[in-house]
C-alpha cells in the first residue's frame, strides 16, 4: 500500500458564479521512503495540492489518504515546512525545537527529549547556534531550524511547500544538498513542491509536473535515475540530467502554450487612408481616387493565456 495516495481529487475556491477551479482529477501515489517533487508554475495550485495531503485543504471531489485512511485534518504524522520559517521569535533554536519535541513525545524522559533535540540541531549543522534567537540567524539558518523542528517530530512524511524560495541562490543550493544528504541518511518520505525544474531533478527520485491547464492536473511521472549523492557541479554536464531537464521543461511549456485559448475579436479599423504628399501640387493628386471615408471591420485571432 502506498504511504500517500490521492485519488481523482478536484478542488476549487469561491462561491457559485465566482468560482475558480484550481485542481482537477489529481491522482498521486507516493511509496514509503520515496522523494517526490512536484514542479509547477507560480499560482498553478502547488500549495493547494500539498495541502490536500497536509489536511489544511479538503478535496471537493475524490480523496487524499495516508496509509489507506482518508485525511480529514492536519496531524503530527505529516510534517510541513513552509517558505516562511514560522519560528517563535522569543525562543532560541534549541527552545523552538524542544517545544515541538515536548509536545509530540510527552512519554519520553527529559533526557531522551534533550538528546533528540540535540541530534536534530546537529543534523542541520546548527550546534554552534543552538542558543541563538531567530533574529540572530540568517534566512538559511532559520530554514534549517524549521526543518530540524519538523524532522524532530518524526513525521511519516515531510511536506515541503517551496521551502527554499525565499533564499538567495547560493544558500538555496547549499540547503538543497544538505536536505538531500539528510534524506539519504534517514529516508523519511518527502513530498516537495517547487517552481524550479533544476531543484526538482537535483533532489528527487521522481518528479511530477503540475500542468498549468485550467484547472491544473498532474502530468506523467519522471523517474530521476541519477546516482546519489549528486554532485551539483558535475551534474550540469551529465547527459541524463540535461535530457531530464529538457524533457521536464518542454512538458511544462507545452502545457502552458496549449492553455492559450483562441478568441476572435472584431477590430474597427481607423477611419484614415494615407496620402502621398509628394503629389500634392500635381495633376495626379487632383485626379486621385481617395481618400475615401470607409467603415471596415476586421476579424483578428488573439491568444489569451489563462
Ligand atoms: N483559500 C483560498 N481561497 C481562495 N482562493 C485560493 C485559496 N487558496 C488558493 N487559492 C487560489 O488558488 C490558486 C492556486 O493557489 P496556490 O497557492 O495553490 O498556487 P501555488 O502554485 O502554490 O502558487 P505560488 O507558487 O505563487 O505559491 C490561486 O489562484 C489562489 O488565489
Amino acid at each position: 500500500m502506498p504511504l500517500i495516495e490521492i485519488k481523482n481529487a478536484s478542488k476549487g475556491f469561491g462561491l457559485p458564479g465566482q468560482r475558480t477551479e484550481v485542481l482537477s482529477d489529481i491522482n498521486l501515489s507516493v511509496e514509503e521512503g520515496e522523494f517526490v517533487v512536484i514542479v509547477g508554475y507560480s499560482g498553478s495550485g502547488k500549495s493547494t495540492l500539498i495541502n490536500l495531503i497536509s489536511g489544511l485543504v479538503k478535496p471537493d471531489v475524490g480523496v487524499a489518504m495516508i496509509e489507506g485512511k482518508p485525511i480529514t485534518e492536519p496531524g503530527p504524522d505529516r510534517g510541513l515546512v513552509f517558505q516562511n520559517y514560522s519560528l517563535l521569535p522569543w525562543l532560541t533554536v534549541e527552545e523552538n525545537i524542544s517545544l515541538a519535541v515536548d509536545e509530540v513525545f510527552k512519554d519520553w524522559t527529559k533526557e531522551q527529549r534533550a538528546a533528540h533535540v540535540k541530534k536534530h540541531i546537529g543534523m542541520v549543522k546548527l550546534s554552534h547556534a543552538a542558543h541563538k534567537l531567530p533574529r540572530e540567524l540568517s534566512g538559511g539558518m532559520r530554514q534549517r531550524v524549521s526543518l530540524a523542528r519538523t524532522l524532530a517530530m518524526n513525521p511519516k512524511v515531510l511536506l515541503m511547500d517551496e521551502p527554499l524560495s525565499a533564499l538567495d541562490a547560493l544558500t538555496r543550493a547549499t540547503l538543497q544538498d544538505e536536505i538531500a544528504e539528510i534524506w539519504l541518511n534517514n529516508k523519511t518520505t518527502v513530498v516537495w513542491i517547487t517552481n524550479d525544474p533544476d531543484e526538482a531533478i537535483l533532489v528527487a527520485d521522481r518528479v511530477i509536473p503540475l500542468l498549468p491547464t485550467s484547472p491544473a492536473t498532474l502530468g506523467e511521472s519522471i523517474q530521476v535515475d541519477i546516482e546519489r549523492p549528486r554532485d551539483r557541479k558535475a551534474i550540469n554536464h551529465d547527459p541524463k540530467f540535461k535530457k531530464l531537464r529538457a524533457h521536464l521543461i518542454s512538458i511544462l511549456l507545452d502545457a502552458k502554450s496549449k492553455n492559450k485559448t483562441k478568441s476572435s475579436l472584431k477590430l474597427a479599423l481607423p477611419d484614415i487612408l494615407p496620402e502621398d504628399l509628394n503629389l500634392v501640387n500635381s495633376f495626379e493628386f487632383l485626379n486621385r481616387r481617395g481618400p475615401k471615408r470607409r467603415n471596415e471591420l476586421k476579424n483578428e485571432e488573439v491568444e489569451v493565456t489563462a
